[in-house]
């Protein structure tokens, strides 16, 4: 069964040659892209959907999210509001609602809230693990979020649980703990900031990942400086998220990983850097040296509790001075990158993967519709719900009555 999509004024391809297309059209089949060109030149297929000369770019694929949670942390965000820091120490607020929670309670709220980030064109997600702490936590939450997600990331390495001692959590974390949760992950995650992990702690755990063949990511550079981003360079993470101190040198470290191959995507998280009252991330410089960026929504209780992909690219755009093409690109092409899903791979059943993040034959069929003619209306229109239909792996998954 092929669908040409057609009647599409703004076309975002994310494909160096297609680029950006006026008067466009697509073809999906088998839950692929088959066709893009010119709406005129289009072939015919099973089904014609016309989209009325609204903008299509591909969905979000937010790559950075902690779903796997129960509860929320209200209170603790009044009080940040009138002032209060915010502080590492408030995972355990989560940690412990967590783990009183039943497995269906937490899948639930997993659903609960990819379906909002589905309606709001978020096609593909990355959650991780971290609010669980225990072995048998930990291997839940891998299990839970392995149900939904396109990549499961274990951050046991997120804070040290009450009770424990620091050098033995990351002896639990960089072995028994890790060894359990292996199967069910594709990445490992250290939250390697004062008042979580050092970097020894931190160098320990992604070492102990790396050599089971996991790929890295490193929470960096969030609440002040640090070696965060230093170590995630050094051990070829996919990706340092945070970033918001970082120094000239940091930036050229993440421009330069690029060069001769894959490097270190920088997500920077908007929503999370106002939420926590924390300076925005230098995006505009991270792109001006040259550097890999991603947008992601960090959504979670404590520091960002928002599964809104296009607040956190009209606060790029508004704020951290991207241009909306930039903005669009880093959370979509950016975030496959950060997930190591930007070309063709193998998942962890061993089944062939289709690329996300650009509207080219072959990539995954990961489409969303605007309700407006062009995606400069993301930044212009902020706060307004603009999304009209998505298509998820050829499958229609938002779709309003009056289109056909
Ligand atoms: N920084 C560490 N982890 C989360 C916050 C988790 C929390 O406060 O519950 C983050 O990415 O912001
Ligand atoms: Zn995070």
């Amino acid at each position: 069964m092929s669908t040409l999509v057609t009647g599409i004024g703004e076309l975002t391809t994310n494909d160096d040659e297609l680029g950006r297309m006026r008067d466009a059209a697509v073809v999906l089949e088998g839950g692929l892209v088959a066709w893009v060109g010119q709406a005129a030149a289009a072939p015919a297929a099973d089904a014609r959907v016309d989209v009325a000369g609204r903008a299509v770019l591909p969905g979000w694929v937010d790559s950075h999210t902690h779903l796997v949670f129960a509860g929320d942390r209200t209170a603790e965000f009044e009080a940040r509001m009138a002032g209060e820091p915010y502080a590492a120490g408030g995972i355990g607020v989560t940690v412990a609602a967590t783990r009183a929670a039943s497995d269906d309670e937490l899948a639930a709220n997993l659903d609960r809230l990819a379906d909002e980030a589905l309606r709001g064109g978020t096609t593909a997600l990355e959650v991780k693990t971290g609010y669980g702490l225990t072995v048998a936590d930990e291997l839940r939450s891998a299990r839970i979020a392995a149900a939904r997600a396109d990549a499961v990331t274990f951050l046991g390495a997120h804070l040290v649980p009450e009770g424990s001692d620091a050098q033995g959590y990351v002896d639990l974390v960089a072995g028994e703990m890790l060894e359990a949760v292996a199967p069910h992950v594709d990445a490992v995650d250290v939250f390697c900031e004062r008042g979580a992990f050092d970097e020894q702690q931190s160098r320990r755990v992604l070492e102990a990942a790396r050599a089971r063949g996991l790929a890295l990511r490193v929470h960096g550079n969030q609440l002040g400086p640090g070696p965060g981003t230093r170590l995630a360079v050094e051990l070829g993470a996919l990706s340092v998220d945070h970033v918001a101190f970082l120094d000239d040198d940091e930036v050229a470290m993440l421009a330069d990983s690029w060069h001769g191959g894959r490097g270190t995507v920088a997500t920077v998280l908007p929503a999370c850097d106002l939420s926590t009252r924390m300076p925005l991330a230098p995006a505009r410089r991270l792109l001006d040296a040259g550097a890999v960026v991603a947008i992601a929504s960090n959504c979670n209780p404590g520091t960002s509790y928002t599964t809104s992909m296009a607040y956190c690219v009209a606060t790029a755009v508004l704020q951290m001075g991207l241009t909306v093409e930039e903005a669009v690109r880093a959370a979509t092409l950016g975030g496959a990158a950060a997930i190591d899903r930007d070309a063709p791979r193998t998942g962890r059943d061993g089944r062939p993967l289709a690329p996300l993040g650009r509207i080219r034959p072959g990539a995954r069929a990961d489409l969303q519709v605007l309700d407006a003619p062009s995606v400069t209306h993301l930044a212009y229109r902020p706060g307004v719900p603009l999304v009209h239909a998505v298509w998820r792996a050829g499958d229609l998954v938002v779709a309003p009555d009056r289109l056909s």
